[in-house]
C-alpha cells in the first residue's frame, strides 16, 4: 500500500502502469474512494501511468477534522502529483473530483494539460442544501441516507440489481467526518469565473439519469470552456464509470487519442 504523508493528512495512492507513461490522475466523488475507477482502469490502453488517490476523509486516507475547504482538496491533489512527479497529466475528476480538477487546472497548468470533467458542474447545489445534508448526516449517519444516495448515483435498472450492493456499502462505510468535511468544501465552491477562463482541452461527461448533477447543469459547464467536448451517456446516472465502464473507457480513450496523450 502506498501512502503519502504530509503535515495535516496522509493520502492513500495507487499507481498502475509504467513510471514513464503519460500520466492520468483520477479524482473520485463524495462518499467514494479510489475503487470507483476499478471497473474502468483495466479497459484503458496499456502503457499509461494511472494515478488514483483517496481524498482526505475517504478510503484509506486519514480523516482530518471537518470542515474542509476546496483549497485543501486542490492542494492535496497538487501534493500527490508533485510527490509522484506527475506533470502534464490528464486529470479525470468526477463530481467533487471534477471541482478539484477545475481548481487544480486554474492553479497549476504545469500539472494539468487536459481535463475530463465528469458528472460535475462549476457549482454543485447551494449552501442551504449542503447544510441540510450535513445535518441529516449528523442526525442519522450515512446508512440513513444511502437509499437516497443510490437514487442520485444510479439509474433504476442498476440500483435495483445486485450490482449496487458494494457501492451502497462503500458510501455507508465512508467516515462521517470525511463526508461532512467534503460536503462543506462543495458548499463553498463556485468555479464559474475561473473555469470560464480555462483554455485547455476538456471532455465533459454527463449521464441522462444523473440525480446529483443533471445533464443541463453539466452542459452549462461544458459551455464555459471554449472547444470542450460534451458527451451525454444515455441510461447512466451519476457514476457512469460504474454503470457503463466500457462506454466510459471508450470516451476516455478517444479523448486521450485526440489530445495525443497515449503511449
Ligand atoms: O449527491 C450525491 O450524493 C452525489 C455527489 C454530489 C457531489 C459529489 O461528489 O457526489
Amino acid at each position: 500500500m502506498d501512502v503519502l504523508t504530509f503535515d495535516d493528512v496522509a493520502l492513500h495512492v495507487q499507481v498502475d502502469g509504467p513510471d514513464d507513461g503519460p500520466a492520468v490522475v483520477f479524482g473520485n466523488s463524495l462518499g467514494t474512494d479510489l475503487r470507483l475507477w476499478d471497473p474502468v482502469v483495466p479497459l484503458l490502453p496499456k502503457g499509461l501511468r494511472l494515478i488514483r488517490y483517496d481524498k482526505r476523509g475517504h478510503g484509506l486516507s486519514t480523516c482530518p477534522a471537518p470542515p474542509y475547504g476546496m483549497g485543501a482538496l486542490v492542494r492535496d491533489a497538487e501534493r500527490v502529483m508533485d510527490a509522484l512527479e506527475a506533470r502534464d497529466a490528464l486529470f479525470v475528476g468526477l463530481s467533487i473530483g471534477g471541482l478539484i480538477a477545475q481548481g487544480l487546472a486554474a492553479k497549476r497548468l504545469d500539472l494539468v494539460r487536459a481535463v475530463v470533467l465528469s458528472n460535475t458542474a462549476a457549482k454543485i447545489g447551494t449552501r442551504a442544501m449542503w447544510d441540510e445534508r450535513i445535518a441529516a448526516l449528523r442526525a442519522g449517519g450515512l446508512a440513513s441516507m444511502s437509499d437516497a444516495i443510490m437514487e442520485r448515483w444510479f439509474s433504476p435498472a442498476f440500483r435495483n440489481s445486485p450490482a449496487v450492493a458494494p457501492w451502497k456499502r462503500m458510501v455507508e462505510t465512508c467516515p462521517e467526518d470525511g463526508y461532512a468535511g467534503c460536503s462543506a468544501a462543495i458548499a463553498g465552491s463556485d468555479f464559474y469565473s475561473t473555469t470560464a477562463a480555462l483554455r485547455l482541452p476538456a471532455l465533459v461527461i454527463a449521464g441522462d439519469r444523473d440525480g446529483a448533477t443533471p445533464p443541463d447543469l453539466v452542459r452549462e459547464l461544458a459551455d464555459l470552456i471554449p472547444g470542450s467536448r460534451f458527451e451525454l451517456m444515455r441510461g447512466a446516472g451519476h457514476l457512469p464509470c460504474v454503470e457503463q465502464p466500457e462506454a466510459y473507457a471508450t470516451h476516455l480513450t478517444a479523448f486521450l487519442n485526440d489530445i495525443g496523450h497515449l503511449p
